[in-house]
């Protein structure tokens, strides 16, 4: 998959292919991630990219004529989707990440100062996105975070072990803990159904600890995704013990 990405700080989201697994995943061709900097196309002297808001108010507005020019450009080389991240945006959940790797391309618009002329968004942003509902200083560490659960997603990005472990994970249900040597760990104990080598009472606990943890935590999750039988099960379990 081709990245685009419009942003004034192109060193700030070159850092998300720099190491780990999307850094692999850059080095293997999965992705790819071409910068367009607005602050290039600025003809004036000053490079000026922001202006006072029509109106006014506090703040600065990012011009559009910049802004158009780089996202055109863009363009040319990757026909995708422009996507502007912005609280003002759809929430980026795994179902939407999963969507948007079906892509081939992606632009990826990310505002500064207040944000962006009005009218960019009507011309040339195809979807508005938020990482979560807080106010950054710019678009660019969503873009990163986009950049990084897409990738995740595309085949080769994450060996098959990796990948189990993904698949495991969420699936609609928060995760269940995890432990690794040594077996006591200042005095805490390891959970002894862990060391059974009952692989199927080993998936049972795990998916057992999953539903209940969500129970616990993000109950809301579970009204979004319907439990199997077995799960209802399970939790109905959990909960006893829970509450006992
Ligand atoms: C300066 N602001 C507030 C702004 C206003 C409008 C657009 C972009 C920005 C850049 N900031 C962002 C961007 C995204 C998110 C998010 N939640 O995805 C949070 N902040």
């Amino acid at each position: 998959m081709r990245f685009d990405v419009i942003t004034l700080f192109p060193e700030l989201v070159e850092s998300v292919i720099s190491s780990g697994v999307t850094g692999r995943a850059a080095e293997r061709g999965i992705i790819s991630l071409t910068q367009w900097n607005p602050r290039d196309y600025a003809t004036d002297v000053h490079r000026t990219v922001d202006d006072r808001p029509y109106g006014g108010g506090p703040g600065m507005v990012m011009k559009g004529d910049c802004l158009l020019q780089a996202i055109r450009d863009a363009r040319r080389e990757n026909p995708g989707k422009v996507v502007y991240l912005s609280p003002q945006g759809a929430p980026l959940n795994q179902a939407l990440v999963t969507e948007l790797a079906a892509a081939q391309h992606l632009i990826l618009l990310c505002g500064r100062y207040e944000g962006i002329d009005e009218r960019v968004i009507a011309l040339e942003v195809d979807m508005e996105c938020s990482i979560g509902d807080y106010v950054l200083s710019g678009g660019e560490l969503g873009a990163m975070v986009l950049i990084d659960a897409v990738t995740r997603l595309l085949p080769g990005t994450l060996g098959h072990q990796e990948s189990a472990a993904q698949d495991s994970f969420f699936d609609g249900l928060l995760d269940c803990p995890h432990y690794t040597r040594p077996e006591e760990l200042e005095g805490m104990p390891l959970p002894a159904i862990l060391k059974s080598g009952n692989h199927a009472a080993i998936a049972r606990w795990r998916k057992k600890q999953a539903l209940g943890k969500t129970w616990r935590r993000r109950p809301e999750l579970l009204q979004a995704r319907q439990l199997t039988d077995s799960e209802r099960v399970l939790l109905n379990e959990y909960i006893n013990e829970f509450e006992s």
